[in-house]
């Protein structure tokens, strides 16, 4: 068998929840991350980030992107070898659009491709899964697309949400970070079974609404009483968003991932409309925003 000396994967970010979908439905976009992984004869780890906020990415063996690749080498019970990696950031960190989970998804699959595919594509995911803690980001990152994952008692059933060609999500992208842990830590544990029965009428209605790309259904869709309630108070100018979102012409706005960017879902004859919205309503809360209206990725986790 040869031995690969270099792998290069692209990862795409990705927005999970969607609203009534708290940890379990995300989707890719076309926005993406790029490891290179190259195999050294000796020595230990070498880091090089390039790209936006490169400075706040960890260049020691704490990095998640090498986290991920000895969780597989451990898994598969052998030695890591030693490695060069190279990051080109094209995802902002810390800001609710799936960097960790690019950083886990790509760490595993270069580490897969470097021991010569051991691991099936649903074992590295099962793997995903586990250090990301829950699937909604690491899915989409990995296999691309919209996703839904539910447990079963084999494992994980994922499937495939038809999103609409119609639907633009807009993202909002602030200048500041919250963490995911931080974002997490603000949830209550309990939830009443009105709020239970809230959700997944909505979850459904989501699913429809994508579907269809029925306007009606995506604007009634886009609530939630799980996550939004309690993380809106860790983003200055959610309210003051959401209401210009809307008033351009958005089906309605929710919080990407964790936050604290802010995702709103339109239709292509308004979209443009709403990035002015979003990025101005956020300037005159006092904050600066990059505002994009990006795409669905269909590739996901991509081995160059
Ligand atoms: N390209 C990367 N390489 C290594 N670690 C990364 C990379 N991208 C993100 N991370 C890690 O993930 C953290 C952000 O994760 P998290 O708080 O879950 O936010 P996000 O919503 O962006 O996933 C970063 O602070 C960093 O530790
Ligand atoms: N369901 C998770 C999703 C976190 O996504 P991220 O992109 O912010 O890492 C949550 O809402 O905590």
């Amino acid at each position: 068998m040869s031995v690969i000396s270099s792998v290069t994967v692209n990862v795409p970010a990705t927005t999970a929840n969607l609203g009534p979908g708290f940890d379990c439905i995300g989707a890719a976009l076309t926005l993406c991350n790029q490891f290179k992984f190259t195999r050294l004869d000796e020595g230990g780890l070498t880091i090089h980030v390039t790209g936006a906020e490169a400075e706040r990415v960890q260049t020691d063996e704490s990095n998640l992107l090498y986290q991920a690749f000895l969780k597989l080498y451990q898994y598969i019970d052998q030695t890591p070898p030693p490695v060069k990696i190279e990051i080109v950031l094209g995802v902002p960190l810390a800001r609710g659009l799936g960097s960790s989970a690019t950083a886990i998804v790509g760490g595993l699959v270069a580490a897969n491709q470097l021991a010569g595919e051991p691991l099936s594509q649903v074992q590295v995911m099962e793997i995903a899964i586990a250090m990301e803690g829950h699937p909604d980001n690491v899915v989409p990152a990995f296999i691309g697309g919209c996703r839904l994952a539910a447990t079963s008692d084999v494992g994980w059933e994922i499937c495939d949400v038809p999103w609409h060609e119609s639907i633009v999500p807009v993202v909002a992208i602030p200048n500041f970070e919250l963490s995911t842990s931080e974002a997490r830590r603000v949830l209550p544990t309990e939830f009443s079974r009105a709020d239970a029965i809230f959700n997944t009428a909505h979850l459904g209605l989501l699913l429809r609404g994508l579907e269809t790309g029925k306007g009606e259904w995506l604007r009634a869709a886009l609530q939630d009483k799980l996550h939004q309630p309690y993380r809106k108070a860790l983003i200055p100018g959610y309210d003051a968003v959401n209401t210009a979102a809307v008033a351009a012409g958005a089906y309605g706005m929710v919080i990407s991932g964790a936050g604290p960017t802010l995702l709103a879902l339109a239709d292509v004859a308004h979209s443009s409309d709403v990035e002015l919205a979003m990025a101005s309503a956020w300037k005159t809360s006092g904050i600066d925003a990059v505002v994009r209206s990006l795409a669905l990725d269909t590739q996901g986790a991509t081995i160059l």
